[in-house]
């Protein structure tokens, strides 16, 4: 049979997983099936092909429900199931693959079915997303609004109210136990902070906003409705999840209401690979999924590892075994290779910098480009010395996690003008816009919003107010700009330049280096070029915004050349044929903000295992012997004397081979003349590329 081409590539297990409720009866969907899937062991593919097959079988692909942990893997997955798809389908193929389009993140479908249900649920339909930014702004308000930012002993500032508010509706767990087990040094505000959060919530309904917490909330309460429910699992045949592992508990709930009974219900994940609790994700939901159902959800585990070779795997399945509870079995490969992962003391991270740059540049000379080689790191700020040495040595390079493209200052600021035009009561956004005015102040735009927060019509209400004082020519210019954006009448993204132009004069006069702004602008208009229009661009950026600039905009960067920094967590789903990891150090992993509890200590250790399973070919942790931190415990900025991470005790030795860096040579001359013959080879072979 034609079909089984595609097929004959899989393992038996990972065919099982493909076929699961296929040919079993009338339709394509089977009941409900767990997918455990360890790293490296062909989770991506086998859920493409499982999609793939059951368009091909039958299934109508508008009626398939997709989410994933990011819309980087959502778009990848689409990508191969049309490969797939291609192979029996032919040219016809693509018609069927584009009708795939309930793929998405779990945040993203959420915000696409409130809006088609926003009528039923009494939600405008306009409504506007907060990222976390936001919202850590808007409950700073309300703090200072209370008077809790004025108390004696400290308050707990906006980040720490955020993060318990979002832990608490994430993990639907009462309050007063969250602060008992997360926050217990902030338990005594109890009374202020469920004061705060009532006051945060209803001022996110006045101002027609969503945060990112609300969409699964509202989508959870939406489905709580039965007849809701009904309709909106009744729109999918079948429902996948990948990355199960790192859902929470409204997540599974959400689940758990759109098919009650699990048929056509498909999770994909691993509980060694779970890394995501700060965001409330519980590992109970993959390990408690099969008996949720009578009869329970059919289990189908892949052991088998085809990413990294035995002596990669013998290393990391050693740190995940010393884990104190786990699930997945080891992994096996049968990719052999003789070269044990390396473990490599420097002195400081400078010396990690340039070993690195001098490793990545030998492995380019044998033919691995620097896309095939990523440095993963614990936290952002830990690539800073490295960032320097590769800038300084002209080595090209994409950063993921961080600083986010979408972060600066002037990126934020057009983005406000868009969703002020959308939603005139996002005060957020609001204050952003009016203070970018000149001679508008806090104060003066904070008058302005209240104004026109009290009509009917907002924006009409705004061309009625009195041109404030000082801002001259700029407030009609204003005025005109969102009248003109909020009829949206011109074709997206022509309204992003509109925006732009109106925005350049004030770039030019609020931010210095305005000309490498202007650049990050047309980058944005670019990539709001890939959205059918304003509501989803605005939508889909907040939700999930790109990791960094290449990622969205990459057609002009696809025949460069570059490496690779990431951290850990960003590098999720990803591989490289070599890996670096900087800091591999206690204090660093686990990270020293993380050394409370039992679970986060593990939390660490699974983040290790995760970024050791990226590698293919070769994997190189290093541990710098002095590091430099940055104050977080009010200690300040000091260096300070490492040892290897915990994670990697002395049993766990004979998995690596362990060097020190640089190699003390014979003589100190000897080492220069080295040094320099290697540079300048390297020179003449550039030249002419
Ligand atoms: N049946 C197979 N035969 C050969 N190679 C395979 C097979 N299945 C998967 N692979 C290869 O194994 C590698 C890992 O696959 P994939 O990225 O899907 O893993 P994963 O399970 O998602 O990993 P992780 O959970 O660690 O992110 C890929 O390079 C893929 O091409």
């Amino acid at each position: 049979m034609q079909a089984a081409a595609y097929l004959e590539k899989l393992n038996e297990r990972q065919r099982l997983a493909v076929e699961h409720g296929v040919g079993q009866g009338p339709d394509t969907t089977g009941g409900p099936l767990l997918i455990i899937a360890g790293a490296g062991s062909g989770k991506t593919n086998t859920l493409a092909h499982r999609v793939a097959h059951l368009i091909v079988n039958g299934a109508d692909p508008r009626r398939i429900l997709l989410m994933t942990f990011s819309r980087r893997a959502a778009s990848e997955m689409a990508r191969r199931v049309e490969r797939i798809c291609r192979q029996v389908l032919g040219a016809n193929s693509a018609v069927m693959t584009d009708a795939l389009t309930w793929a998405g993140t779990f945040h993203g479908i959420g915000a696409r079915l409130l809006r088609i249900y926003a009528e039923q649920i009494g939600l405008n339909v306009d409504f506007t997303i907060h990222d976390r930014e936001d919202s850590a702004d808007l409950m700073n308000l309300i703090r200072h609004e209370l008077g809790f930012s004025k108390t004696e002993s400290r308050f707990p500032t906006k980040g720490t109210c955020l993060a318990i508010y979002s832990r608490t509706v994430n993990s639907e767990t009462p309050l007063t136990e969250v602060l008992k087990t997360w926050y217990p040094w902030v338990a005594t505000w109890e009374e202020q902070l469920r004061e705060l959060f009532a006051c945060y919530v209803e001022a996110k309904q006045a101002q027609n906003v969503l945060d990112y917490d609300d969409l699964l909330l509202y989508w959870a309460q939406m489905v709580s409705d039965p007849e809701l429910a009904a309709d909106i699992g009744g729109r999918f045949d079948h429902v996948m999840v990948d990355e199960y592992q790192d859902t929470n508990r409204l997540q599974s709930s959400v689940l758990m209401a759109l098919k009650p009974g699990g048929r056509g219900l498909t999770v994909v994940g691993d509980d060694a690979q779970s890394i995501y609790s700060f965001r409330a994700a519980t590992i109970r939901n993959i390990l408690d999924f099969p008996k949720t159902f009578e009869p329970p959800a059919d289990i189908i585990t892949l052991d088998r590892n085809y990413r990294s070779t035995t002596t990669i795997l013998a290393a990391a399945n050693g740190v995940i075994e010393l884990a104190r509870e786990r699930f997945t079995k080891n992994l096996w490969t049968d990719r052999q290779s003789e070269e044990r992962p390396k473990l490599l003391t420097v002195k400081d991270e400078s010396d990690q910098a340039n070993y690195i740059v001098e490793q990545v540049l030998a492995n380019r000379e044998v033919g691995m480009t620097l896309k095939q080689q990523a440095v993963l790191f614990r936290t952002s700020s830990h690539s800073g010395p490295l960032e320097v040495e590769l800038t300084r040595r002209n080595i090209p390079f994409v950063k993921f996690g961080g600083l986010k493209f979408l972060d600066s200052a002037h990126v934020k600021d057009m983005l406000a003008i868009l969703r002020f035009a959308q939603n005139p009561r996002d005060r957020v956004s609001g204050f952003r816009l009016l203070t970018m005015l000149p001679g508008i102040g806090p104060q003066t735009a904070g008058k302005i919003l209240d104004t026109i927060a009290a009509d009917p019509e907002p924006l009409m209400a705004l061309a009625e107010i009195p041109p404030p004082a000082k801002s001259g020519e700029s407030w009609p210019a204003l005025v005109q700009l969102l009248e003109g954006l909020r009829k949206a009448n011109g074709p997206w993204p022509a309204e992003i330049a509109q925006a732009r132009e109106w925005y350049e004069p004030h770039l030019d006069r609020i931010h210095e280096d305005a000309d490498t702004r202007k650049a990050d602008l047309l980058q944005l208009e670019q990539i709001a070029s890939g959205y059918a229009n304003r509501e989803r661009f605005l939508t889909e950026l907040t939700l999930d915004p790109p990791d960094a600039t290449s990622d969205q905009a990459g057609v002009p960067l696809l025949d460069e050349d570059y490496l690779i920094l990431s951290t850990i967590h960003s590098a999720k789903g990803q591989e490289w044929r070599a890996v670096f990891m900087l800091n591999v150090v206690d204090g660093c992993i686990p990270s020293d903000l993380a050394v409370g509890t039992t679970q986060e200590i593990e939390e660490e250790r699974r983040l290790l295992y995760v970024g050791m399973t990226r590698a293919k070919d070769s994997l190189t942790l290093i541990t710098p012997q002095r590091f430099f931190t940055s104050g977080q415990h009010g200690q300040g900025d000091r260096h300070v004397y490492a040892s290897r991470t915990r994670f990697i005790p002395v049993t766990l030795l004979q998995y690596f081979e362990t060097a020190a860096w640089p190699v003390v040579a014979a003589t100190p001359s000897e080492r220069s003349t080295q040094q320099i013959r290697v540079d300048v080879a390297a020179r003449m072979r550039t030249m002419w590329r």
